[in-house]
């Protein structure tokens, strides 16, 4: 599975802008011959503004299916199309939506650790279920940024038997570090793949870290992005997880009846 992850730099507050130009970085992405592409968080409206957040959202994923839907079809490619801001029953969520190779939405996922540090939570609805699908056969799960500090979360979600993990994020340069270890860890302790997409560039008084980074189950890095806005592309062996999980299976050894954490 060849995958192309987008380190986007998206203008804050300006959807249009946005849609326009993540649109042209998935055509350029897909020419790489990418089986899936991502983008990263909430690259419609920027992480996040202060202002008019309501009006500058999509209304219940409308123009984010609209557009992504009929583009994963006529590319043949599937597209984790990273995470928008979006208005549902008057709320607004930080929702991650998934389009397969037919232009269909295989999973929607609302963030369920929205980022308190900044005051997500004050502009955003928690989500409240985890999510899993499938792309051309490889069971895969979804989290949003703050979300992969949860170890909690991403060890539910390897155990629904997923064998890889995307990240969508907008991720600060101040906590570079923790980015690539967390992202890291969470590959080595699952034994899974994880395709962790990062935003680039400057919001407001933030930085954001790039560093987009694609892990196998060794924890070995496939590829690591830069500061800029770029696409990286790796190709994934599907068969390393079950190699891993044959030599070291900790799924077997674990003893989750001594734990608190089930
Ligand atoms: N967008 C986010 O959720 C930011 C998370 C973050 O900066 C952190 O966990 O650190």
């Amino acid at each position: 599975m060849r995958v192309s992850a987008i380190q986007m730099d998206m203008k804050l507050g300006e959807p249009e802008y946005n849609f326009a130009h993540a649109v042209e970085l998935v055509r350029r992405a897909a020419a790489t011959g990418a089986d899936v592409i991502t983008l990263p968080e909430t690259w419609n409206v920027g992480f996040f503004p202060s202002e008019n957040l309501e009006a500058l959202s999509d209304r219940e994923g409308e123009r984010v299916k609209a557009t992504f839907g009929p583009l994963a079809k006529e590319l043949g490619v599937n597209i984790v199309a990273g995470s928008v801001s979006n208005v549902r029953d008057g709320k607004i969520y930080n929702t991650s939506y998934t389009f397969n190779r037919q232009g269909e939405v295989v999973a929607d996922y609302d963030k369920t650790h929205l980022f308190t540090p900044m005051g997500e939570h004050h502009s955003f609805e928690f989500g409240d279920r985890l999510v899993t699908f499938e792309l051309d056969g490889v069971r895969c799960g979804i989290v949003i940024c703050y979300d992969i500090r949860f170890l909690e979360l991403v060890r539910s979600l390897a155990l629904r038997g997923i064998d890889l993990l995307f990240v969508v994020a907008q991720w600060p340069k101040l906590r570079t570090r923790h980015w690539e270890l967390l992202n890291t860890t969470r590959a080595i302790e699952n034994q899974m793949f994880v395709v962790a997409t990062n935003s680039c560039g400057t919001a407001g008084q933030t930085k954001y870290a790039g560093h987009s980074i694609l892990l196998d189950p060794w924890g070995e890095v496939l590829v690591l992005g830069g500061e800029g806005e770029q696409i990286l592309t790796a190709d994934l062996d599907l068969e390393v997880v079950r190699g891993i999980r044959e030599s070291i299976n900790v799924y077997r050894d674990r003893r989750p009846a001594l734990y608190e954490i089930k």
